[in-house]
């Protein structure tokens, strides 16, 4: 930032009808600080500002700084004439960088000298004081008056910053300057209590304030220290009715800044493993006294999309929060968490949930107050070693780009959400995250039984093993959906009964892995991690509904497609292959149904695209349907809310998959359908699933899930449909490679200038020879114009067939008052097309057929068989 150059006579001025302000005034407008008061340091402390000359002379810089908190005694004593106001409390403060805050409160006489007597106690001595305003730097940020925004909010603050900047912006140029003099002025005379407030209020002073006014006052007052750079923690207030679902054991720990948050969010009452987990996990803003109040170390247990994602990002905020005394307080801020991740969308979407109650917790307008790093693969180092180190702390090789965080750019992450490659890649390159992560506060390990899964085992150990063996305080976080039982209590115990556990294990294999794994978190707490775990019921969220449609293996694109066609909503379906994404993703295409695949071998760019352009098409209600074609890469933790319906299409490959692929429907209270596609080859696998499946006793068989009916007598025209797509698909595919091979001889030949003509192949026996930009040889030629043609010929086709009604059996469209009995149809047992039309009820697609969910048809509980013969009734 280019120095900045003062006009000294304008901010003379705006100081001194500044500091002429009196409480009275306040009662009227809003105080404005002028711009160029504060430009020039007026309001903050500058180090080499112009200090404003007496006699109203440009004055050279003089290098001392000019502070309009120098005359304040530790308990505030001289503000802007505030302390003299009856019933009002001044206090000062000001953070190690220097930053500045004057905070206003209500006083009564009893405690007036106890209040005072408690400010001093918290302020640093004077000698300190001084110290650290010598540190300060021309970045400080420029004090907040909190009432100066407590009238308006945060556009108040906003205001300033603009005036800020304007004033920066003005001081450029000679003519600038007299600008921002005019502007000053101008401010300066806005300040101004007017003529008729004055005398309305003559006698202000004197008297104490109002209840009324000190009440929006001190209201107003903490709104506006909300995303005010020197808020006070301890003065925000929340009220605990708001929230008077959650437990009072969380009310009375949270920190108001995390109610207000969670509020923000919507959510008004826990979930069962928030409700259960966070009287447990919650550090007390004040130090524990007591071992019992201490923060317990949690292995938790709880079915998907119960919110256990919340359930450690509150601990975690906690935890910083109770490290500063305020938002921007610069402390030393050490890495408050470590939270490791089986995926990258998966650490992606945390991270997205740390910065929305981040946000929440300031309300509008207000600034991040905690740096997090997302550091996964696929993503650049360089920028991820900007996110991890502050400012200051950069290496010389990285540069210095400008941090959207605004002040929490100078400070280290202080929470790390990451993947264990990434991670451990960046901790092999420098001492830096090694260094940082020895020390952390908290460690989370989220789907802590697929960190086993990855394959990085070993990066995940060496992760974990940097971690200080000696740090008692450390707090341990495990959780997840699905994790072994017997496992589940074993970890449970004692520190010292897991490593026996662990000398003792025989058992190869994900437990063993478990167990080690176990051994190396440590859980430091002597008592032991507590064992939350409600998913002895079930690991999937009871409003899940789950059926099952027997099908032909090459039926299994059918089905589907008559699925997506039948019920609309939005759709996840997962596949065991990549190919299976790929061969699949253009047939929907091609069927005019929108799609998106999420892939391993995707780009994380095009992952992040494909889930963020599903996302977008899914809206409460929405009529379209839209489908994430996904493997398992999709399965675990993603937070998509509103997905209608999950299909495996592939019988997935564990139990614990197939509950977390059914997972990604019925989230958070909502409905949701799962629907296995079983073929006649995976029937024995699904059979050793369901044992797998079902709670208790081990070995018993989950009970079989209900057949979802189908509308048998559409099923042959979706036939051909399918059947063009496909056609259409390989003829396009063919026309691709024909081009490609193409574009690659026209290459060759041309590298190897050498000029093909039409009759003149360089292998006869290779149709792709091609002459030089004449695309193609004779052959190819004739062959490209067929491929072409086969492919118009079937889009036009696929265009007819797509653009025509699908007639459910027995409907005739003469007659307007018959319809299709049983399946889909309306309460009396048969749609009328007439009572569709007239009432808007009828299928979007099959003409004679009502609309329902597949909900309401699994549950009308029609077999096959039965759905067939009512359809054709
Ligand atoms: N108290 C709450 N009230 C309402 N919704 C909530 C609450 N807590 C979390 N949610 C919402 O519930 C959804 C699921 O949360 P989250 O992703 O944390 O679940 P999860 O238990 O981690 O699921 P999974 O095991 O599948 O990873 C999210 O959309 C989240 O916003």
């Amino acid at each position: 930032m280019p120095p900045i150059r003062h006009d000294k006579k304008a901010a003379k001025r705006a100081q001194r009808e500044a500091q002429a302000v009196s409480l009275r005034d306040l009662k009227w407008k809003p105080v404005e600080i002028p711009a160029m008061a504060l430009a020039s340091g007026s309001m903050g402390s500058r180090r080499g500002a112009a200090a404003p000359a007496a006699d109203g002379v440009e004055e050279e810089e003089q290098g001392d700084e000019w502070d309009p908190f120098a005359n304040l005694d530790e308990a505030g004593g001289d503000f802007m004439g505030l302390q003299e106001v009856k019933g009002v409390g001044v206090k000062y403060q000001e953070t190690e960088s220097g930053a500045k805050r004057v905070e206003f409160y209500q006083l009564d006489g009893d405690n007036e000298q106890d209040s005072q007597e408690e400010v001093k106690a918290r302020l640093p001595a004077k000698a300190d004081r001084k110290q650290k305003k010598a540190k300060a730097t021309a970045a400080t940020v420029p004090v907040d008056v909190s009432f100066e925004a407590s009238q308006s909010t945060s556009t108040a603050s906003k205001g300033k910053k603009r005036k800020l900047d304007e004033a920066e912006a003005s001081t450029s140029s000679k003519d600038n300057e007299k600008e921002a003099e005019k502007k000053a002025t101008q401010a300066a005379k806005a300040a101004k209590p007017s003529a008729a407030a004055k005398s309305d209020h003559d006698d202000a002073d004197s008297l104490a304030i109002p209840s009324g006014l000190f009440a929006s006052f001190t209201s107003n007052l903490d709104s506006a220290q909300d995303g005010s750079p020197s808020s006070t923690l301890s003065s925000i207030r929340f009220e605990d009715r708001k929230l008077s679902s959650w437990p009072k054991p969380v009310l009375s720990i949270l920190h108001p800044a995390l109610k207000r948050a969670v509020l923000g969010l919507g959510f008004t009452k826990p979930t069962s493993v928030q409700a259960k987990t966070l009287p447990l996990s919650l550090l007390p803003l004040s130090a524990p006294t007591s071992e019992e109040e201490r923060p317990r170390d949690l292995i938790a247990l709880a079915q998907t999309g119960s919110g256990k994602t919340l359930a450690y990002a509150l601990p975690i905020l906690q935890r910083v929060l109770a490290s500063r005394s305020s938002f921007y307080d610069s402390a030393s801020r050490p890495l408050h968490a470590l939270i490791i991740l089986p995926t990258r969308e998966l650490a992606l979407q945390v991270y997205e949930v740390f910065q929305k109650l981040v946000d929440a917790s300031v309300g509008e307008g207000g600034k991040k107050w905690v740096r997090i790093a997302p550091i996964v693969g696929g993503m650049s180092e360089e920028r991820q070693w900007r996110l991890l180190r502050g400012r200051k702390n950069r290496r010389n090789d990285e540069d210095g780009a400008a941090d959207e965080e605004g002040e929490e750019g100078s400070h280290d992450a202080e929470i790390v959400i990451g993947t264990v490659g990434r991670l451990w890649e960046l901790c092999k390159s420098d001492d830096y995250l090694p260094t940082r992560i020895r020390d952390a506060g908290t460690l989370v390990l989220d789907e802590a039984d697929r960190l086993l899964e990855t394959g990085k085992f070993q990066e995940l150990s060496s992760l974990l093993e940097l971690l200080d063996p000696d740090n008692d305080e450390r707090q341990t976080l495990l959780f997840s959906a699905t994790l072994d039982a017997t496992l589940q209590v074993n970890l449970a115990k004692s520190r010292a009964k897991v490593a026996r556990m662990v000398k003792q294990s025989k058992k190869g294999g994900k437990d063993a892995l478990m167990v080690k794994l176990v051994e190396q978190v440590g859980f430091r707490d002597q008592r032991g991690p507590e064992l939350v775990d409600l998913t002895v019921e079930a690991k999937t969220s009871e409003s899940l509904k789950e059926g099952k449609i027997d099908c032909l293996d090459n039926e299994k694109d059918l089905y589907l497609y008559y699925l997506l066609l039948r019920y609309s909503g939005s759709y996840l379906v997962f596949l065991n292959s990549i190919d299976s994404v790929r061969r699949l993703q253009p047939l929907l295409t091609n069927l005019n149904v929108q799609s998106f695949p999420l892939h391993g071998e995707m780009d994380q760019r095009s992952r992040l695209r494909s889930l963020d352009g599903f996302k977008k098409t899914i809206s409460p209600g929405a009529s379209k349907t839209s489908v994430l074609l996904a493997t398992d890469v999709a399965a675990r933790g993603l937070d998509v809310p509103l997905v209608s319906h999950v299909v495996h299409f592939h019988l997935p490959r564990s139990a614990d998959s197939y509950i977390h692929r059914s997972g990604r429907t019925a989230r958070a209270g909502q409905s949701g359908l799962s629907l296995v596609l079983l073929a006649p080859s995976e029937k024995s696998r699904w059979m050793s699933l369901r044992k797998q499946l079902a709670p208790t006793p081990a070995g018993s068989l989950k009970e079989e899930l209900k057949d979802l009916p189908i509308l048998h007598s559409v099923l042959g025209r979706l036939k051909t449909r399918i059947r063009l797509a496909k056609e259409l698909d390989e003829a396009r595919h063919r026309s691709r490679k024909e081009k490609a091979e193409d574009d690659w001889m026209k290459k060759m030949a041309e590298e190897a200038e050498i000029a093909l003509d039409d009759d003149d192949d360089i292998d006869p026996d290779a149709p792709q020879a091609r002459k030089v930009g004449g695309g193609g040889g004779k052959k190819g030629k004739g062959k490209s114009k067929e491929d072409a043609a086969t492919t118009r010929r079937l889009e036009a086709e696929l265009a007819d067939e797509l653009s025509q009604d699908v007639v459910v059996r027995g409907v005739r469209r003469k007659f307007l008052t018959g319809g299709a009995a049983g399946v889909g149809s309306g309460a009396d047992g048969a749609s009328s097309m007439l009572r569709d039309l007239v009432e808007g009820t009828g299928h979007a697609t099959f003409v004679g057929l009502g609309r329902s969910t597949a909900e309401q048809d699994l549950e009308a509980g029609l077999g096959k068989k039965k759905g067939r013969k009512s359809e054709s009734a």
